[in-house]
């Protein structure tokens, strides 16, 4: 039988104040047992009393009423769980109800800093060490705890493995595992890593849902309602809340401030890439039709699938995974009610899933809606509470500068990213497009008349392959490039979330000559990429023109012979400069679009300054269509050029250099299509300079 954990709490609370140490530490670890056992026994329970299946199915008589049904069902699985609870805890279930606060103490793994003192006290000093340890996981923001965690590293009885968390949530280490192998395109161990993330994710979210059983119905958010209907009502809502809610918990790693947004579509993203690339075209297409549950209109994918269905014959019917179809009508139908009972009994409610689908909510309550999933966004963005930096594992690559050499947040300057010869060729592929590219919509000069400024895009780079105006490999890499790059800023800003292009170029500055003399203006004026600057009432204003939806821009440079043309950082002010990055082959700047990173370029004196310039993007409204349009254009080309390629392939093994590469390296992320060959060594192993990024810069 056992004692309701925030009773035992409270007493040990008590116990650490009257210093009686003993006691506290055994009633604290009691607590921190019952607790556990509590939620075991939930998700048990709940399981046992599937009502999801209630509430899908069956109608029930046909003449009942909406609500008649909705409270006979919650009151038939309250009966069920009741009595499961009652039977595995041997006690009156609702004792076990812990208040709010208790409740977040829990959470916020609270116990467990009472429970080090105690045990140090007690001269335990190897679980003292674990304890804390679990705790600062959790609260790495704490002062104190870091203080006392530096002195136990240097004490001399501690051991290294006492450093252990008592709470772990093993899926964190998987899944950053399984990205990992993702960016180094181990795709096989990436899927492995990652369908067990997912297994266990799920898991969790079950066994925070159950949780959600427990809460008090103190009506702390919404006013009680006066009959008994609607007491039971807003009790239910709020226990439909609760579970939406732990999208999120489970989607926060311990200790970081925001959720990995879509944790869950994002192992499909992945997944999907992964068994494509080992050729398991099977599974391939069922975590595409996974992801299109969140995202049915989701054109990258839903182009993808209609590739397997055509390789897997209509008859091999492809489908989403069984449980995740639960899942998401399960999510759906909860946020069905909890919208119904917004609109009729008023309330708040934070959607955490950017994925749910316009139609579901409201009219009268959309534009609320809008606005909280804006702000969420902006919360998942916010520079000052973190820079999260995920992990980075590309071959070759180094980071030569971070936010702190480059005095700014969100900065970063990455070297090696292209070889010399692929510098050349992109090189070569803007000289032979020049003049025939975009412009900069259609303008030849539109920062200074003294730089002739040439864009070309990505799409712009495959069309003039096809009509042999410039080498097709020289348009394939540039969208490698591209997407390499992609990669990189992904896995270094946004691990987890994906990135998506919003707008790519290839530009080149090229000084007017005899225009130089005396010349004052820059290149490019200071601006920031998402908003626009008002230097005098140093702010940024996040409204059009600007392209509001950019999240990250990146520059990969491609030479330096040229005068002038070094990138800077400023201020708000727009004049206080505080970093500068001379731009050269291979070296990709990067960093956030908002006001935080106003830049522009000192004017170009002399000669030809070209570089990538590359926008990104964590809605995916705004991917760039043109993009996908250029990755069909490639896929058709290269159908059309295999044969021609099948000579070249063998030599690059042994030369990493690249100098003599008659190809670009292999073709890193989704641009690839699955038919094309892999080029031996040239991915792995070779060069171990791997890069881990820092938590900690
Ligand atoms: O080319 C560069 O270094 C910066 C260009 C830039 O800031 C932009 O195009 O928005
Ligand atoms: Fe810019």
């Amino acid at each position: 039988r056992q004692s309701p954990y925030d009773l035992l709490y409270a007493d040990g609370v008590r116990a650490y104040f009257a210093r009686d140490w003993p006691r506290a530490a055994e009633l604290l670890q009691r607590a921190l047992h019952s607790y556990s056992q509590l939620r075991e026994a939930r998700r048990a329970c709940q399981g046992r009393c599937a009502e999801e299946a209630g509430f899908a199915g069956s109608p029930g008589p046909a003449a009942a009423s909406w609500e008649t049904r909705f409270f006979d069902r919650v009151l038939q699985r309250a009966e069920c769980l009741g009595e499961c609870l009652g039977r595995r805890l041997g006690a009156e279930p609702s004792l076990h109800r812990a208040s709010r606060e208790i409740q977040e103490d829990f959470e916020q793994r609270e116990p467990y800093n009472y429970l080090q003192v105690a045990l140090f006290q007690l001269k335990k000093l190897d679980e003292a060490v674990s304890a804390a340890h679990t705790f600062f996981i959790a609260n790495p923001q704490h002062l104190q705890m870091r203080e006392d965690m530096e002195k136990y590293q240097r004490m001399a009885g501690v051991k290294p493995g006492s450093f252990r968390d008592l709470q772990a949530t093993p899926y964190w280490e998987v899944y950053e595992a399984g990205v990992q192998h993702y960016n180094v395109d181990e795709y096989l161990q990436a899927a492995v890593k990652l369908e067990e993330s997912l297994k266990e994710v799920l898991l969790a979210l079950e066994d925070c849902r159950a949780l959600c059983e427990g809460l008090q119905e103190d009506g702390t958010e919404e006013e009680m309602q006066p009959g008994l209907y609607e007491a039971i009502a807003a009790h239910y809502i709020q226990v439909l809340k609760c579970r939406q809610h732990c999208v999120l918990e489970i989607a926060t790693k311990p200790g970081r401030v925001s959720a990995t947004d879509d944790f869950i579509p994002a192992h499909f993203d992945l997944l999907q890439f992964a068994y494509d690339q080992v050729g398991n075209q099977a599974l391939a297409a069922e975590c595409a039709a996974s992801y299109l549950l969140f995202y049915p209109a989701d054109e990258m994918m839903l182009e993808k699938m209609r590739q397997y269905q055509a390789k897997l014959g209509e008859r091999a019917s492809v489908t989403a995974r069984e449980n995740i179809q639960r899942y998401v009508q399960r999510s759906l139908r909860e946020k069905k009610l909890i919208y119904y009972a917004l609109e009729h009994l008023g309330g708040t409610f934070n959607d955490p899933d950017p994925w749910t689908p316009d139609e579901l909510v409201p009219e009268s309550l959309k534009e609320k809606h809008r606005e909280n999933q804006e702000k969420q966004r902006l919360k998942n963005l916010d520079v000052g509470q973190q820079e999260q930096r995920g992990p980075l594992t590309f071959e070759g690559i180094t980071i030569t500068m971070d936010s702190l050499q480059l005095n700014g947040s969100q900065r970063v300057v990455f070297d090696r990213v292209l070889t010399d010869s692929e510098c050349k060729d992109l090189l070569r592929l803007a000289k032979a497009a020049g003049g025939t590219g975009d412009g900069y919509r259609g303008r030849q000069s539109p920062h200074t008349p003294h730089e002739r400024f040439e864009g070309l895009t990505v799409l712009r780079a495959l069309q003039l392959a096809q009509d042999g105006t410039v080498n097709w490999r020289d348009a394939k890499l540039l969208l490698h490039a591209s997407e390499k790059s992609r990669k990189i800023v992904e896995s270094y800003f946004t691990p987890g979330k994906r990135l998506h292009f919003s707008f790519t170029h290839l530009v080149c500055r090229t000084a007017v000559e005899g225009e130089q003399d005396g010349r004052m203006d820059l290149s490019h004026p200071v601006h920031a990429d998402n908003c626009l600057l008002d230097p005098e009432g140093k702010e940024c204003w996040r409204e059009p023109p600007a392209y509001m939806f950019r999240d990250y821009s990146g520059i990969l440079y491609l030479n330096d012979d040229f005068q002038g043309g070094s990138l800077f950082f400023t201020e708000l002010d727009a004049v206080t400069i505080t970093a500068q990055v001379r731009p050269k082959c291979g070296r990709l700047v990067a960093f956030s679009s908002g006001g935080e990173n106003p830049h522009g370029v000192w004017a170009v004196t002399r000669g030809r300054r070209c570089a990538i310039a590359l926008w990104y993007t964590l809605s995916p409204e705004h991917a760039e269509q043109e993009r996908m349009e250029a990755e069909v254009l490639m896929r058709q080309g290269d159908t059309e050029q295999e044969q021609s390629y099948t000579d070249d392939e063998v030599h690059v093994g042994a030369d990493r250099s690249g100098e003599a590469s008659p190809e670009p390296p292999v073709p890193k992320g989704r641009a690839r299509s699955t038919s094309q060959r892999r080029m031996p060594g040239s991915e792995s192993g070779q060069q171990p300079q791997e890069l881990q990024a820092r938590d900690e810069l």
